[in-house]
């Protein structure tokens, strides 16, 4: 939260901030979980999750390796239907829909909650067709709408400059960090409402690391952001609220300042001192 404060461009967002203070009940709140629970088979990986996830604000979840933060991001964009062995109860609205209920679109459910993973995953396309995918799908033909659409996904993704004049190029030419960016813009040309992005810098170099933490902020302008980070400084860095979880359970959920500063919890306290994890 500091090196927010130390960059004069964010300043004013900080003063903003101190202004109002973050509280979550004065929050628009994007995405309910009530008694949340997933079970891998017999396994239970997810107990009695309750939680709001705020719109407009980037919400990290930490916690030790294997304690379910992957489990639960993919909850809120269904991706774990794809698993076989997967039973949830509970329930989880995005705003007043509940998403696992049955009259619930899941391709067009994935359009407005989109997802970005560890590893890089641009298509073996070229730099324009990737970021054109979700629009084509949509129906849109349009040449001029999307060379719009596309420029503007690539702004919005700090990487237009570096690929403005070669947008035919193959997207797979491109370096990791630039690929992470690039599938960024394949996310958000579809306008979601929120963005999922499961440790989306673990696979980068410290600088394309540090560009991705800038883009993640200034995408929170537009979109609600779920993070999962393995990296506390990174949580710290770039998120408002963040979640501790352990063991299947979320243990605590507040803003991020207070949670690293003064944890209510004896687990969080030991996790962020690095007692274990
Ligand atoms: N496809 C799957 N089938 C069976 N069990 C799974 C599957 N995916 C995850 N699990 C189990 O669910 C639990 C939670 O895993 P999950 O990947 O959500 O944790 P995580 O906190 O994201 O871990 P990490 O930080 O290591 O990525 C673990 O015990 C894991 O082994």
């Amino acid at each position: 939260m500091s090196e927010k404060a130390s960059t004069p461009n964010i300043q004013i967002a900080g003063l903003d901030e101190d202004q109002r203070a973050l509280d979550l009940n004065r929050e628009a709140i994007a995405l309910k979980v009530n008694d949340l629970a997933l079970y891998y088979g017999e396994d239970q990986a997810l107990k009695g999750i309750n939680m709001r996830i705020p719109e407009k604000r980037v919400t990290a979840f930490i916690g030790p390796s294997g304690c379910g933060k992957s489990t639960l991001l993919r909850c809120f964009n269904r991706m774990n239907d794809l698993i076989d062995t997967v039973r949830i109860t509970g329930e989880i609205r995005l705003h007043d829909e509940n998403i696992y209920d049955k009259s619930v679109n899941v391709p067009h459910l994935r359009q407005r909650i989109g997802m970005v993973f560890q590893k890089p995953n641009p298509f073996p396309k070229s730099i324009y067709e990737n970021v054109a995918y979700g629009l084509r799908i949509q129906g849109v033909k349009d040449r001029r709408r999307l060379d719009e659409a596309v420029e503007s996904a690539l702004r919005g993704a700090a990487l237009w400059d570096e690929v403005k004049d070669r947008l035919s190029a193959n997207a797979l030419g491109l370096s990791g960090g630039q690929q992470q960016r690039l599938v960024i813009a394949r996310a958000i040309a579809v306008e979601p409402e929120v963005l999922l992005l499961d440790e989306p810098a673990s696979a980068l170099d410290p600088i394309s690391t540090l560009k991705l933490e800038e883009l993640i902020y200034e995408l929170k302008d537009r979109f609600t952001i779920a993070i999962v980070t393995h990296n506390m400084q990174q949580a710290a860095r770039v998120s408002d609220y963040t979640a501790f979880m352990y063991m299947g359970e979320l243990i605590e959920f507040a803003d991020t300042n207070t949670l690293f500063t003064n944890p209510s919890q004896k687990q969080t306290e030991d996790y962020i001192t690095g007692r274990y994890g």
